[in-house]
């Protein structure tokens, strides 16, 4: 990432391990994730990506190992972060208007609505405005697109000021023009405001302009890297399970696709998983591309 986004630490995994249901997610994660960044997470279904987001929202606690996020033990920085869960918005109550919807995130939603103040009013304006749906304040939920629907529940999520954004899964189930919409938001939010940013996303390929690392869950524990680290073909194929490659275009812009021939077993099970990770470490590429 450039030098000048780099900041203070924004989330900082010690030797973490998390369980749900008496079976361990994943372990031994750490890392540190820099202030001002755009982080996406990536695994495979059940991997624990959204697992790893409410352990540092606090909503899940850890069986080892410590989570920081914003400088405070996870759960004590709640305030200070915007979280849009996946399909969040499918969930409300669709009769609600834009406005008061957007308003939720100011005024909360655990003990009910309570009156707003002019402040709170303007910030839920302005997140309207950032996000592209000013003018819809009064419209239904039900009647915006999937897309808008996004917009409006980013917009819900900035209206509580947060110095860090969580989405999971933003992208699903949109459209191509819906999701650069999104994306466009994402940088603007990161480039304009500094905000920190994680996405949880299974398909980095629309994300890989704004991003400058990824959360990779491998092998049953999370890693971070830069993303320049994360484009190579053989821990992609590892992490996806099936054959991909980085394609780098004469302009010099990379995307992930998948193989065009059939699978070469042989060629992507010539290291393991946590032989890869551990090259990763060290710096150096992977013997699967050669
Ligand atoms: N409430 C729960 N109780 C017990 N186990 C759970 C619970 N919720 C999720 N799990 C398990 O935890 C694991 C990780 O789930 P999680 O939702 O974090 O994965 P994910 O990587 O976000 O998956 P996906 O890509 O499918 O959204 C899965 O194996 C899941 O079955």
């Amino acid at each position: 990432m450039p030098a000048d986004k780099r900041g203070k630490d924004a989330i900082v995994l010690t030797d973490a391990s998390i369980a749900r249901g008496g079976r361990t997610i994943w372990s031994r994660g750490t890392f540190a994730i820099p202030t001002g960044s755009v982080t996406a997470i990536v695994g495979t279904n059940g991997a624990g990506k959204t697992t790893l987001m409410k352990a540092e929202l606090g909503l899940l606690s850890l069986s080892g190992g410590s989570v920081r996020v914003l400088d405070r033990p996870a759960g004590a920085a709640t305030r200070l972060i915007g979280y849009v869960p996946q399909s969040y918005t499918s969930e409300v109550d669709a009769d609600l208007s834009v406005g008061q919807y957007v308003l939720l995130g100011v005024n909360g939603t655990r003990f009910g609505p309570r009156r707003t103040s002019p402040t709170e009013r303007d910030h839920a304006r302005r997140a309207m405005a950032f996000t592209g749906i000013g003018d819809r304040s009064e419209a239904r939920l039900s009647e915006l697109s999937g897309g808008l629907r996004q917009r409006a529940a980013i917009a819900q999520a900035l209206a509580g000021r947060p110095r860090l954004l969580m989405l999971d899964e933003p992208l699903a189930n949109l459209d191509l023009a819906s999701q650069r919409e999104i994306v466009h938001v994402l940088a603007r939010l990161n480039r304009e405001l500094g905000m920190t940013i994680q996405v949880v996303a299974h398909d980095l390929n629309m994300l890989l302009p704004i991003l400058d690392g990824a959360v990779y869950l491998l092998d049953g524990h999370p890693h971070y890297a830069g993303i320049h680290e994360v484009m190579d073909s053989g821990l992609l194929t590892h992490l996806y399970g099936t054959q991909v490659e980085v394609v780098t275009t004469p302009q010099g812009e990379m995307f992930i696709q998948p193989s065009a021939d059939a699978p070469d077993q042989g060629r992507h099970d010539l290291h393991s998983s946590s032989e890869i990770v551990n090259e990763h470490r060290h710096g150096r590429r992977t013997g699967a591309q050669a």
